[in-house]
């Protein structure tokens, strides 16, 4: 059997956890790939006591490894765009296969990487980017290839679905929550990343491009964290019939496409709804199979070394069968990749989840909805608190029929503005995810 040998840069949770899965399972993985996969040099700036690197070669310069003139697969690992960029570049321009798990890179400068790669006639590969574990990337672009995608949405990161479940069913504190999933090795360097969106919006644009054969585009997605939802947003959704998830959505209709990543309501019964903790779940609507749903471990050392060592796999039975990679990297032709108009946000149409702080009035209720019905905007459901003892405020919680974005926020502008009302309106999207 052919031997291929493996370069991985960067040791931390994912490294570690690819460098656990290769001895744990090498036989039958080595078996899968037709050839002994080595992981013969390793570039770390300290060593990791969670994997055993005995008898590999450790380079603290990680740039040793792409010099290494051994390596046949260079595992990028180490995150951020800019050192990462230039490392990847240096392994392609030097004729070997790139393996990464950095969504960040692909949805930012994957364009130019993936034409780089093809220039010089190697693969690749980022399974590991999206949804951790889950097989998404292959599913997407290879499983419904036969498939016009119309819509897709997913919970598609592991370090919000988790603080957002505690949050409901442990009722822990934000900030504690947060703590432990970066003690967990889910959340990015940058938490900040995780909490505010951006991760989830650097793998919906990946998902999105090959979904619809758009270019990768970052600065085309709408994007809002978790960290302005409380526990009450929480229970209140659970009265309501509804979980709130933060999604990574896109659409295509006639009027163009239409990517956002925010908080949302989803009915409880929908199966999404009780995807927890650091599980991800990407449900996608095909023209032919219809709905499919795609659910598993989205972050973690060993789930995202599966999705590593799957796309060693990938390119080892292509080297083992002397192929140059035959999957374009987002599933169609660089030059055939086309744009399509974004619908813009304001006219986005959803119902809409709207908590309000106000006094304890009467008439308080009554000018709401004559707001909200100025606008056309009607009421679903309702929940009124009575005030707790001491206090001269009430919250109230309104379920909207659809409504376009533009005229949701104009009435709450509205609202916000009435003397009764004590606080910003907390408002959420509601998404039936059918159709
Ligand atoms: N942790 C997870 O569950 C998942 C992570 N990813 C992605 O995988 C990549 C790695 O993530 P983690 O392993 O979680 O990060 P990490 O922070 O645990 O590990 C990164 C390692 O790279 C090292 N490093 C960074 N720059 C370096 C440099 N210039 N020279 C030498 N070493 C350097 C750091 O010291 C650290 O040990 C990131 O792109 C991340 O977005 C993707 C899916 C899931
Ligand atoms: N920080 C990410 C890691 C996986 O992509 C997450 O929490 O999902
Ligand atoms: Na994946």
């Amino acid at each position: 059997m052919k031997t291929i040998k493996l370069g991985i840069c960067g040791l931390g949770t994912v490294g570690s956890g690819t460098v656990n899965v290769l001895a744990a399972s090498g036989e039958a993985i080595n078996r899968r790939a037709g050839a002994t996969l080595e992981i013969t040099h390793i570039g770390a700036r300290r060593d990791n006591a969670l994997c055993n690197t005995a008898g590999i070669k450790v380079s603290r310069d990680i740039f040793d490894v792409v010099d290494d003139p051994e390596i046949d697969i260079l595992i990028e690992l180490i995150g951020g765009t800019t050192v990462a960029k230039e490392l990847v570049e240096r392994a392609i321009k030097a004729g070997k296969h790139v393996v990464t798990a950095n969504k960040a890179l692909i949805a930012e400068f994957g364009t130019e990487l993936f034409a780089l790669a093809s220039e010089h006639g190697v693969a690749l590969r980022y399974e590991a980017a999206v949804a951790g574990g889950i097989p998404i990337i292959k599913a997407l672009r290879e499983g419904l290839a036969g498939n016009e995608i119309n819509w897709l949405a997913g919970i598609i990161n592991g370090t919000t679905n988790f603080i957002l479940s505690e949050m409901g069913t442990a009722k822990r504190a934000f900030e504690d929550v947060l703590a432990e999933a970066q003690a967990l090795g889910y959340a990015e360097a940058d938490p900040t990343f995780d909490v505010e969106g951006i991760d989830a919006a650097h793998k919906l644009v990946i998902l999105a491009a090959i979904a619809f054969g758009i270019p990768l585009n970052i600065n085309g997605v709408y994007t809002e964290g978790v960290t302005r939802i409380t526990p009450a947003d929480l229970s209140f959704a659970e009265e309501l019939g509804y979980r709130i998830k933060h999604l990574g959505i896109a659409k295509l209709t006639d009027a163009g496409v239409n990517l956002r990543v925010h908080p949302t309501l989803i009915p409880e019964e929908q199966l999404l709804s009780r995807v927890n903790g650091v599980e991800n779940a990407v449900l996608i609507d095909g023209s032919a199979v219809g709905p499919t749903l795609y659910c598993g471990a989205g972050a973690g050392a060993a789930p995202t070394a599966s999705a590593v060592v799957a796309d060693i796999v990938d390119i080892a039975r292509e080297l083992a069968a002397d192929q140059l990679p035959q999957i374009p990297a987002l599933g169609v032709d660089a030059d055939s990749i086309t744009e399509i108009d974004s619908v813009p946000m304001a006219q986005v149409v959803t119902p809409w989840y709207l908590r309000l702080n106000v006094q304890d009035k009467p008439g308080v209720m009554s000018k709401v909805s004559s707001i909200l019905s100025e606008r056309g905007i009607s009421i679903e459901a309702l929940i009124q608190k009575p005030p707790t003892k001491g206090q001269q405020s009430v919250s109230l919680v309104v379920l909207t029929n659809p409504a376009e974005q533009a005229q949701l926020l104009g009435a709450v502008a509205e609202i916000e503005a009435l003397e009764t009302t004590l606080s910003d309106v907390m408002r959420i999207r509601v998404e039936t995810l059918k159709g």
